[in-house]
């Protein structure tokens, strides 16, 4: 069965009608904005880096803020959403802006949980740059916090992943939580 046939069997199980003229086409759209939101599955670190890995010589730490993220945990299947911060200490060489941004959304664009996310970024920057220390920042608010369950409007989850001399040397990972802020 292809994905727009279950979410039409979504639709009856809800009780609804799928052939009403508000829904003619939602299982079709539905199946379409899921693919897009669990699009990272088909993508990989090689493609996303495109090479655009360069050489330099300095070893002061690179701090990427306030990438906003997206994601589904994998337990709901609903949205959590926030802002992930990305730090590194080149070693030899610096990573492209961007692809900070799209490594991040490559992993973000899967069911995850938050942790697991965070730990999957600083992984995936460690490989790519071969850096001296990697640290990953996500806080982020969980649809299945907000809309059903506790129903807790003004937490929020704050998840951090430590590699290299951010986990080893206090003074760095002190600077890093000073430039978060
Ligand atoms: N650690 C972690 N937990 C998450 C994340 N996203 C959702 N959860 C939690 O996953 C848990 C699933 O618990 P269950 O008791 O199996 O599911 P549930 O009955 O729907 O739980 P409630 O949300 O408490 O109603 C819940 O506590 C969620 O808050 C995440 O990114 N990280
Ligand atoms: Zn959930």
């Amino acid at each position: 069965m292809s994905l727009e046939q279950h979410y039409t069997a979504i639709l009856e199980g809800l009780g609804e009608d799928p052939t009403r003229e508000g829904l003619h086409g939602t299982p079709k759209r539905a199946a379409k904005a899921m693919q897009y939101l669990c699009q990272g599955y088909s993508q990989n670190l090689d493609e996303i880096v495109n090479g655009a890995l360069f050489t330099s010589d300095t070893s002061e730490m690179v701090l990427v803020k306030n990438i906003e993220l997206y994601s589904l945990c994998e337990h709901h299947l609903l949205p959590f959403i926030g802002k992930a911060h990305v730090a590194y200490l080149p070693n030899g060489k610096v990573l492209g802006l961007s692809k900070v941004a799209r490594i991040v959304d490559m992993f973000a664009r899967r069911l995850q949980i938050q942790e697991n996310l965070s730990r999957q970024i600083a992984e995936a920057v460690q490989q790519v740059t071969g850096a001296m220390g990697v640290a990953v920042v996500i806080e982020a608010q969980h649809m299945c916090m907000m809309m059903r369950g506790v129903e807790k409007q003004n937490s929020s989850m704050v998840s951090s992943v430590m590699l290299g001399e951010f986990r080893n040397n206090p003074a760095t990972r002190a600077e890093l939580l000073h430039l978060i802020g």
